[in-house]
């Protein structure tokens, strides 16, 4: 790879938000001017088209996670292909709106909450961009970026929802929803909301060095309040299209709250010290898939 591709891999100074919209919010944000484009990625078939437009005069593009009318459950969403289209498309930074179960009392369906933290339980998904022939590791201790999660949790509250500052959001496999025994046993281990796709999104992203936040509207109470019959698809969607407007309403509040110019963050330099594998031991066709994702620091 040469310099010449290396360099338009440095983020500019001005925001470009993806949105990867998750149950409920297939139909979008609302942009303005909004172009529907098709982008391929050598890591497959993404979800869908992408939207790119513009908010208050800042560039979004709008990726549904689950494709158009909720086509693909949460273990066959394609994530790698997904994060790869954004950072091909331009995009600075990721924030995922996604609908989330409870595991403690005062997370109240209805509510928003910004995560900061995840414990993944998931199981057959691509979870990584980097393999044999090109060995990564980045940090992950702090999955979420802490400038993008309080904008937009203070976009949220903008909109008018309660929203919680902080949480860790455990992700399960599905598609089924949880035992009693599994939902009692995340509480134990500290997790205060669940959902079925926050990872391997947030750990791809950060492999793209993509900052990545999410807001989650909690949707129900999950399984482990004995006085309640469990979770049920439809009180999830049901609450999620009461809520849908409120979310879209925070997508057009944080635009308007984004400073004019985009401070450089270090989540953008994720791969600086990642990268393991010696040049002469790389495979080349998987450096040649990585063009956007690593094209920054892979020559
Ligand atoms: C439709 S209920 C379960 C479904 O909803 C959540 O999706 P997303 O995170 O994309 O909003 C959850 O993770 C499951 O995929
Ligand atoms: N209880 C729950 N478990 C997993 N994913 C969810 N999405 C919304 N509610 C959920």
């Amino acid at each position: 790879m040469h310099a010449e591709n290396q360099s338009r891999w440095e983020k500019p100074d001005r925001w470009h938000i993806g949105i990867i919209g998750g149950s409920g919010l297939a139909d979008g944000v609302g942009l303005e001017d909004a172009q529907e484009i098709e982008v391929s990625s050598p890591f497959g078939e993404a979800s869908g088209p992408v939207t790119v437009g513009t908010l208050d005069g800042v560039r979004f593009t709008f990726l549904a996670r689950h494709g158009a009318g909720h086509r693909l459950p949460p273990h066959e969403v394609n994530y790698r292909a997904n994060v790869d289209v954004l950072k091909r498309c331009g995009v600075t930074d990721v924030l995922s709106l996604s609908a989330i179960g409870s595991l403690q009392e005062n997370l109240a369906p209805g509510h928003f909450i910004a995560i900061d933290q995840f414990i993944d339980r998931t199981v057959h998904r691509g979870h990584s961009f980097f393999g044999p022939g090109m060995v990564a590791h980045v940090s992950l201790a702090d999955p979420v970026c802490p400038m993008l999660a309080s904008m937009a949790a203070r976009a949220g509250e903008k909109a008018g929802a309660t929203v919680h500052r902080g949480g860790c959001y455990l992700a399960m496999e599905g598609p089924q929803f949880s035992t009693r025994a599994e939902s009692r046993l995340y509480r134990q281990w500290g997790a205060d909301v669940i959902g079925m796709t926050g990872m391997p999104e947030a750990r791809l992203c950060r492999e793209a060095e993509l900052p990545y936040a999410m807001l989650g509207m909690i949707t129900d109470y999950d399984a482990w309040r004995e006085e309640e019959q469990g979770v049920e698809v439809s009180e999830v969607l049901e609450v999620m299209h009461a809520n849908a407007a409120t979310a879209r309403n925070a997508v057009r509040a944080l635009a308007a709250f984004l400073p004019e110019r985009r401070p450089p963050n270090p989540i953008d330099r994720a791969l600086d010290h990642a990268l393991v594998t010696a040049p002469a031991a790389r495979d080349r066709t998987l450096l040649a898939k990585l063009d956007a994702v690593a094209g920054r620091v892979l020559r």
